[in-house]
């Protein structure tokens, strides 16, 4: 499949060799235009003889924080330590090579990894199981793609209860590519009975132990194959930790009352809501345990950092309940009691919330606010009215501690204000500035008065 991509580049770079390796780069069924913001959600290549604030700047614009793509070729004689201005700046990679249609093969594989793993981000089998629209959750979504489809390293999966930690170590499963991969097994380590534990994990013969009438698997060889998921890993005992670390460094283990040696293959996924590097560091959890499950963390924020994530995963609980017709729409004053509800469920609670207004509703018309259970509602006070919540309150508080006066304040309170708002409008700059009330132009000269004051 071709892959589209842009490129730019700073002024002094050859346009005539930017020419010849856009004609390579087709030659390998990439096909290459010239910056425009319409493409600006496209991967891109940017090309510089050296790192100015311009380059930056280019990236910083087309980056979109980080979610779209760029690979920056550099000449051979930038220093060292620029490689870390650009990637501060948004690159996804920089290659450094003096010819750069040498490195063409290089520029292609990296373009091909990142188209390959958008189109999986972006396929229903991702996009059906973790709902959300939120950058972080975009990033955890691309980080999982890269780890599970290309990998088979384990990961550990932090973050509060009900952030969708098990969805997540479901999704990893899912992606895995082998074509005959063994089952997903999970396990929660918080229902393990000591007394049992060494079944549960290894499995035992017959007549092992009092009541053990036949044989059975334990989870080791179960996951065989495929995936096994340790939820709230943070509560295995000490005892159960060490007899985890030898199969996981030496894929082999003994079922209790057995003599034979057997094989396990599986990919470890483990999560917990607790704060398990707190945990070795107090000797409650084996440093070099957490070393071998730890290879990839991944942490889902709770939902009151990813606001955006709210209306998606609320008008998709609401299609989960009208599976066979269109799902009633939310009244206004009920979106906006949604976004400043406080989730300590997070997810879950949401999720909860849901239903419980679907009980309420008659049938007809928007959820509307008599659908929010008494007890669920908020007290109204003078400060329901107010936008600001505490978190911004605090950012200023500590701006002024710090020393930082209003200028400076005002100034990164515009600048966020257009970077959501552009953002959320996928870079179109009509919809972005009818968001933020004023005019396309005010807008375009607010964007180039930022990067002057950069
Ligand atoms: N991004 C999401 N999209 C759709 N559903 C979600 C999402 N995140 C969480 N949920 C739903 O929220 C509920 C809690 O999710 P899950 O059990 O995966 O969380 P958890 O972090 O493992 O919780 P716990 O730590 O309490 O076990 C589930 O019903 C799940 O389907």
């Amino acid at each position: 499949m071709a892959i589209n991509v842009w490129v730019r580049w700073v002024s002094d770079y050859q346009k005539q060799a930017v020419h010849e390796i856009a004609e390579l780069l087709a030659q390998q069924d990439i096909v290459v235009q010239d910056y425009d913001e319409h493409l600006a959600r496209n991967p891109g290549v940017i090309f510089s003889s050296e790192v100015t604030p311009q380059i930056c700047e280019q990236l910083r614009e087309s980056s979109h924080n980080g979610q779209t793509q760029i690979l920056v070729c550099c000449d051979t004689a930038i220093p060292g330590d620029a490689v870390w201005q650009l990637l501060g700046a948004g690159a996804s990679d920089v290659l450094v090579c003096s010819e750069c249609s040498t490195i063409i093969h290089e520029i292609t594989s990296r373009l091909r990894r990142w188209a390959a793993v958008d189109s999986l981000v972006s396929s229903p089998t991702v996009q059906n199981i973790l709902i959300g629209e939120s950058q972080a959750l975009k990033a955890i979504l691309r980080q999982i793609v890269e780890v599970a489809h290309f990998t088979d390293a384990s990961v550990l999966v932090l973050g509060e209860s009900g952030t969708g930690k098990e969805l997540l170590a479901n999704l990893t499963h899912t992606l895995d590519p082998r074509p005959d991969k063994g089952d997903l097994v999970i396990l929660d380590c918080t229902t393990i009975v000591p007394e049992l534990s060494g079944s549960e994990f290894f499995g035992h013969e017959r007549g092992a132990f009092t009541g053990a009438a036949t044989s059975r698997d334990g989870v080791f060889a179960l996951a065989n194959g495929g995936t096994l998921f340790l939820d709230e890993v943070g509560e295995l005992p000490l005892t159960l930790q060490t007899q985890l670390l030898r199969v996981i460094q030496e894929h082999t283990f003994k079922r209790v009352g057995g003599n034979a040696w057997q094989r396990t293959s599986f990919r470890l996924v483990c999560a917990t809501n607790r704060d398990l590097w707190a945990q070795v560091q107090q000797g409650e959890f084996r440093a070099d345990l957490y070393y071998r499950i730890a290879s990839n963390i991944c942490h889902l924020p709770p939902l009151r950092e990813r606001p955006e994530d709210i209306f998606p995963l609320a008008n998709y609980f609401l299609k989960e309940s009208y599976s066979d017709q269109n799902p009633p729409a939310l009244d206004t004053p009920v979106q906006e009691y949604l976004l400043r509800r406080e989730y300590p469920g997070n997810v879950r609670d949401l999720k909860q919330v849901i239903a419980r207004m679907l009980c309420r509703y008659a049938g007809e018309g928007a959820i509307t606010v008599g659908c929010i259970p008494p007890d669920d509602r908020p007290i109204w006070t003078e400060n329901w009215k107010e936008w600001r919540d505490t978190g911004f309150e605090r950012a200023i508080r500590v701006a002024l501690n710090r020393g930082i006066g209003l200028k400076v304040i005002s100034r990164h309170t515009e600048e966020t204000a257009i970077r959501i708002a552009v953002d959320e409008a996928s870079g179109n700059l009509q919809r972005a500035a009818q968001r933020l009330g004023v005019t396309d132009r005010a807008l375009q000269m607010r964007r180039a008065a930022q990067r002057q004051e950069v």
